[in-house]
């Protein structure tokens, strides 16, 4: 279905991001809403190299020195915008209470994926890398913008400055009042609607603001 259709009953959703096209299935996270589902480890390399490329074309002009990237699935986003932007260091905040990670600074969070809440962790070892640099936080989809406003209040303790928020997808709307004023730093590849339930095994999208 294409977004510029009337409403209907959908189990798929089509999307372009920058020129290469998906096919999302619709998954439900809870009784009356469902998500279409984008798993970045399931897409391959070029996929990850295509989308690597297409944001580090987007961020280049910022003129980033580091790259964040929020585990797990920001993880494979970080490492192909540090190669595109012919960097190599970044910097991944861990959710895994890792035993190095035991003094790290920590922000909790919630996911539209994952069951209650989790702990984002910055080793503080990576200190150092992230002290009065211009950095940007890359993640794979941003939903309700917990985990990328985690990595922000992070990023800012270690006194990195942010200059970008990077992500694959942009998945609904709530991130924009979870981030307030950084939802202006954000740069997405492509944008898909959240769906409500509109009977047994029928999900329709839900309109949105287009704020
Ligand atoms: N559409 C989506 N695909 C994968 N992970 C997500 N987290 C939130 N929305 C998501």
């Amino acid at each position: 279905m294409k977004q510029n259709e009337p409403l209907r009953a959908v189990t798929s959703w089509e999307v372009d991001v920058a020129g290469y096209p998906l096919s999302l299935p619709i998954t439900p996270v809870s009784p009356d809403r469902a998500i279409a589902l984008m798993m970045i480890t399931d897409l391959g390399v070029s996929f990850g190299d295509h989308i690597g490329a297409a944001l580090a074309e987007r961020f280049r002009p910022l003129k980033p020195e580091l790259v964040i990237g929020t585990a797990t699935l920001g993880i494979p986003v970080a490492i192909e915008v540090t190669r595109h932007l012919g960097l190599d260091k970044y910097v991944i905040l861990q959710k895994s209470p890792k035993k190095h990670l035991a003094d790290a600074l920590t922000y909790s969070l919630s996911s539209v994926t994952s069951h209650g809440t989790q702990e984002l962790r910055l080793d503080k070892a990576a200190l150092p890398m992230l002290m009065r640099r211009r950095v940007i936080v890359v993640d794979d989809v941003i939903a309700t913008g917990s985990s990328l406003l985690a990595s922000l209040v992070l990023a800012r303790q270690a006194s990195a400055e942010v200059v970008g928020l990077g992500a694959v997808l942009t998945d609904g709307e709530a991130w924009r009042s979870t981030l307030g004023k950084d939802a202006a730093l954000v740069q997405a590849l492509a944008h898909i609607p959240q769906f409500r339930n509109a009977g047994p095994g029928r999900w329709e999208p839900i309109a949105e603001s287009g704020a």
